[in-house]
């Protein structure tokens, strides 16, 4: 059986990578290209945060950006040595085919799908995401007035459940999660195709900060991979 994973969004310094690994995490979010996201960090900073997150041991930096410029992020990947992208925001298929053309066979590229009130906005894409080179899907909400990442809102379990058999490729969970959540999704969990969750809100206190308890009981909550190292 699979380990579920716990990536956490949104580093921006060393110290939070440190926090994150020795808190349970196994992928750290970086974000670069997302207009007047709050952890925005430059192409510089990304490089340091990843090779500071690969010398944990325990962590995987992931890019996460609103970019569709193949080229930026061929240049990204190549400056970085980052090895999973998340295309969090409305990327087209053709865009992706493009990428996976460009970076790197071992670059994991994760497309978001987005669900507002249970309906996933790209479901007509979805086949076309996986013959562009999509290897993995996160499902995540977005909001009534169309606010995309770090929502602290829920998908609705039985949403996710229908949507699944549109794909074949493996799946991250986000929206809400935390650390008392996790019955709640029960059967999303047992499936096959699923591989871990993201986190963003559950994760931080109410300052805004990364809290290690947080993260640590969500490692315990959803059993994730390291959830007996910080126990
Ligand atoms: O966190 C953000 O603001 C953000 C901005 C741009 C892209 C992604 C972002 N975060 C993603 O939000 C979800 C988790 O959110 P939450 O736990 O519901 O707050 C996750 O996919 C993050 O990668």
């Amino acid at each position: 059986m699979t380990k579920t994973l716990l990536k956490v969004c949104g580093a921006k310094t060393r110290r939070d990578v440190e926090l994150l690994a020795d808190s349970g995490a196994d992928l750290v979010g970086l974000w670069h290209g997302v207009p007047n996201g709050p952890s925005e960090v430059s192409v510089d900073q990304v490089s340091l945060l990843a090779e500071a997150a690969r010398a944990t041991g325990q962590l995987e930096p992931m890019l996460v950006t609103f970019l569709s410029d193949v080229d930026l992020l061929r240049e990204i990947v190549a400056r970085t040595g980052i090895r999973w992208i998340q295309l969090h925001a409305y990327q087209m298929p053709q865009m992706i085919k493009a990428l996976r053309r460009t970076v790197p066979d071992d670059v994991t590229i994760v497309k978001v799908l987005h669900l507002r009130a249970g309906t996933c906005l790209e479901k007509p894409l979805i086949k076309a995401y996986e013959k562009a080179g999509t290897d993995l899907f996160l499902l995540d909400v977005v909001t009534e007035d169309g606010q995309i990442g770090s929502t602290g809102q829920r998908l609705h379990p039985k949403a996710v459940v229908e949507l699944v058999p549109s794909f074949t490729k493996p799946f991250l969970l986000a929206g809400g999660i935390s650390a008392h959540n996790s019955a709640d999704y029960a059967t999303v969990a047992a499936h096959p195709q699923f591989l871990g969750i993201d986190v963003d809100t559950g994760a931080r206190d109410h300052r805004g900060h990364f809290e290690g308890k947080n993260i640590s009981a969500i490692t315990r909550g959803w059993r994730t991979a390291r959830h007996e190292e910080v126990a």
